[in-house]
């Protein structure tokens, strides 16, 4: 009988390092990772938008495609994982940076009015299409850099119509592009001028959209700011007991500058992720790593508030929790799209290893998201989301930081973006 042969429609070849980040069917924790198993001359292909056969760049000779791509020798990784993005806003604050420089801190900002409030109002101006726009720019950035999954949280609306407003835009734009974006509520996210004497009231009218999000598929996740003047541990707690038996996934800002018990909060509710945790107590480490609540890491954040100490990373992972990274891209506390950034923070600030950033912004930034089924590795049967780099190691791209490292970057098959050549001459 003659053999059918395959013709895939992509293949990928002469790759110096593919990162094969390992998927244990949940987040890697502590000591799991500092395993980044890496494939040396490898090559992939792919079919319908799909990883469909994985092997050595010599074998890639007979392997036939409608489109080869050379990756000369260089590194290929996953496409990466944004899990914590506030992308969909109104406005600009880049008048708080001079209040910054003569040392105001970020909670007085807020208590006076600035800040979230006013991304508030900026976001209740805009309209439904400019907010789509302007997200469009952010997001298409973030992907120039690499990331093939976006997290986006509402909260600068803190009213039905806005926060509303804000999740129909973010579905706008998942429909807009094929990278997967998912949505979280974050309605308390901080308390509106109009509810400063009665946060309750203002929690229960967040409490009471719930079925609305629900109904309408606006929401998979909910989060609350769990901060000293902003919500506290027993609002949260109230909130997302009240989501969870409403079925949404759990996430908290969580220890951020004041330890508050956040991280046991989340530990306790079983929370797909606690945010922030600079401030996390040795308790809150503990019953993070007891359970698979991860934590999502945001040293951007705290290096663009200028502060000194930053989250316990080594004690995190000591402890055995796991660990993923994020952007927490936002008009007020962290204004980078750029997570290879984020990376280069992470061995600087953080000192984690190479191995552990590169899990923490694939495998367990995909899990941070409910999306370790789908993102975050190279696999037979997943997405092919991927993105050729040009650095010649995966330790490279921590190192050189400020930079865009990537070359080309592919969403379920399909080339997204890829570097401009220059023409001086
Ligand atoms: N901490 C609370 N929320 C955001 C900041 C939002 C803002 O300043 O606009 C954060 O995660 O850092
Ligand atoms: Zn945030």
């Amino acid at each position: 009988m003659e053999e059918i042969k395959v013709v895939f429609d992509l293949l990928v070849y002469n790759i110096g390092q593919l990162i094969l980040p390992k998927n244990r069917l949940k987040p890697l924790k502590g000591k799991e990772m500092s395993e980044l198993p890496v494939e040396e001359n490898a090559a992939f292909a792919v079919k319908n938008g799909k990883v469909a056969w994985m092997g050595s760049s010599a074998k890639a000779e007979s392997v036939e495609a409608k489109e080869r791509i050379d990756a000369h020798q260089k590194v290929v990784s996953p496409g990466l994982v944004d899990p914590h993005t506030h992308l969909v806003f109104g406005g600009s604050r880049e008048n708080e940076l001079a209040l910054k420089q003569k040392g105001v801190p970020y909670l007085e900002i807020l208590a006076n009015g600035g800040g979230i409030l006013s991304t508030v109002a900026a976001t209740r101006q805009s309209t439904e299409r400019e907010l789509v726009e302007k997200a469009s720019l952010h997001l298409e950035r973030m992907v120039a850099h690499g990331v093939t999954t976006i997290e986006a949280k509402s909260g600068y609306g803190l009213d039905q119509e806005t926060e509303l407003k804000q999740l129909r835009v973010t579905k706008k734009l998942a429909e807009k592009y094929p990278v997967s974006i998912v949505s979280t509520f974050l309605g308390p996210h901080a308390i509106p001028s109009t509810h400063k004497d009665n946060p309750d009231t203002f929690l229960d009218d967040m409490i009471g959209l719930l079925d609305l999000i629900k109904k309408d598929q606006l929401a998979e996740f909910i989060d609350i700011f769990c901060e000293t003047g902003v919500f506290t541990i027993e609002q949260s707690r109230e909130f997302l007991t009240k989501g969870k038996e409403k079925g949404f996934g759990l996430k908290i800002h969580a220890d951020e500058i004041d330890s508050l018990g956040g991280a046991e909060l989340a530990a306790s509710l079983g929370a797909v992720s606690a945010d922030h945790l600079v401030a996390v107590s040795e308790d809150g480490m503990k019953s993070l790593g007891k359970k698979d609540t991860i934590a999502v890491l945001l040293p951007g954040t705290t290096f663009y508030l200028g502060k000194d100490e930053y989250a316990p990373a080594r004690n995190m992972i000591n402890e055995g929790v796991a660990v993923a990274l994020a952007t927490d891209f936002n008009p007020g506390s962290c204004v980078t799209e750029n997570l290879q950034l984020i990376m280069a923070l992470a061995a600087l600030k953080l000192n984690m290893t190479a191995e552990e950033i590169w899990n923490a912004v694939t495998i367990n930034a995909a899990y941070a998201i409910g999306r370790g089924n789908e993102s975050g590795t190279l696999e037979i049967g997943k997405w092919a989301d991927f993105v050729v780099w040009d650095i010649p190691t995966y330790h490279y791209l921590p190192y050189h930081f400020g930079v865009n490292h990537a070359k080309s970057v592919y969403c379920k098959g399909n080339k997204l973006w890829s570097r401009p050549e220059l023409k001086l001459s």
